[in-house]
């Protein structure tokens, strides 16, 4: 399977899918960290999560798929939402709380 197929069996199987650098246990990255952070808060414990530092086809890849330039990267229902500064707008207006719900 290429990599952009790789990405789409990934989130289209998967509610929640969010590409990070490390996990939601230890993000290494403060981007990453936020965005983990910013799912608890809507009452998602267990997002599925991609290691992108341990796969450079995937790290460039979802860059491609969602055509974004940056990582953290969430989505929902096999939906590109946005990265972290999405993330936290969404959820400050209440948005991010009501797609997840559904
Ligand atoms: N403002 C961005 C911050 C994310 C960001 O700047 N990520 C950078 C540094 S972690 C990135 O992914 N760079 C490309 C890479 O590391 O492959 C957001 O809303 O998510
Ligand atoms: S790894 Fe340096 S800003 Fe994310």
């Amino acid at each position: 399977m290429d990599t952009q197929a790789q990405i789409k069996e990934i989130v289209e199987s998967n509610p929640v899918v969010l590409f990070m650098k490390g996990n939601a246990q230890f993000p290494q990255c403060g981007f990453s960290g936020r965005a983990i952070q910013i799912l608890q808060a809507c009452g998602v414990d267990k997002p599925h999560t991609v290691n992108v530092l341990e796969d450079q086809d995937i790290r460039e890849g979802v860059k491609a798929y969602a055509n974004w330039p940056t990582i953290p990267q969430l989505y929902v229902n096999g939906e590109f939402i946005g990265g972290s500064d999405i993330m936290t707008e969404m959820y400050q207006s209440g948005e991010l709380q009501q797609l997840l719900k559904a």
